[in-house]
């Protein structure tokens, strides 16, 4: 049986780590980390700083070869598997605001990156048709995620949340199954946090978001599941009311707590 087959019942497993472990030069930064991330759920990987929450996304994104485990993407057991195959096979991390170019419009940078290996690209030698078709899925996109008024506005122009939106737009043009956002909310406002977890919301009604994020109201309003991690392993996971009354969570937290 495999490792997805044997999770427990309910929305359909997408990404399937066990036994997950990575030593730096013997420090055990993770270890023994198992996740069942589901279709269409907001999945949490929230801990202390150092717990090793970078590290697991590097894992699972394949930047970092592990030392221990097993990952399966799909029913695919891509432990071994190079980070760009994981990317075309459905996994993307979303980067930082540095992925979207400045200079260019909210329309021109989810064009480029349709354009990307993985997104509309293989259409290049048929001009006409697959313009038209960029183009109609841009607007698509830059509409689903609430930019249309923005679509000619450099994004240099933009609030840093839509920023951010506009970033996880040129993510979704690789039309990913599991979606992995690093501190999607991390230096904004409260106006912003709530717009971007609403995006947040809506991108997860077809596919998987695993996120690492600090801000625990976030977690609380929008995650489904919550795995939480100190120094490298897992010490509690479920919906948000289990985790934060599990005693080991208030006292990794402690003076961190909303
Ligand atoms: N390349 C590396 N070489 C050595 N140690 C590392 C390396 N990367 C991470 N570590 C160590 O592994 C542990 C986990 O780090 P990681 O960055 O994954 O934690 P984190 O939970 O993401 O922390 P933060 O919330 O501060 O970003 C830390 O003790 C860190 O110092």
């Amino acid at each position: 049986m495999t490792a997805s087959a044997a999770a427990q019942s309910g929305p359909r497993v997408v990404l399937t780590a066990r036994g997950l472990g990575k030593d730096f030069a013997g420090f055990k930064a993770v270890n023994n980390v198992d996740l069942d991330v589901r279709h269409a759920q907001i999945h949490a990987l929230i801990g202390p700083n150092g717990a090793g929450k970078t590290t697991v996304f590097n894992l699972l994104t394949k930047f970092l070869q592990p030392t221990r485990g097993r990952i399966e993407l799909l029913g695919t057991d891509i432990t071994r598997t190079k980070p760009d195959k994981v990317a075309r096979m459905g996994l993307v991390r979303s980067f930082q605001i540095s992925a979207v170019f400045p200079h260019l419009t909210v329309l021109e940078n989810v064009r480029v990156a349709l354009q990307r290996p993985g997104g509309l690209s293989t259409q290049f030698w048929r001009p006409l048709s697959s313009l038209d078709r960029l183009n109609g899925r841009a607007d698509q996109l830059i509409d689903d995620l609430g930019l249309s008024e923005y679509r000619d506005a450099r994004a240099a122009d933009l609030s840093y949340g839509r920023k951010r939106v506009l970033e996880i737009a040129t993510t979704l043009a690789l039309e990913p199954q599991v979606l992995l956002l690093d501190e999607p909310m991390a230096g904004m406002g409260q106006e912003d946090v709530r717009m971007v977890a609403g995006i947040i919301r809506d991108v997860a009604q077809d596919r998987a978001v695993l996120m690492v994020e600090h801000n625990l109201n976030v977690v609380a309003d929008i995650c489904d599941h919550v795995t939480v991690l100190q120094r490298g392993e897992i010490i509690a996971s479920g919906d948000y009311a289990r985790v934060s009354a599990d005693p080991r969570v208030r006292t990794a937290y402690m003076g961190n707590e909303e």
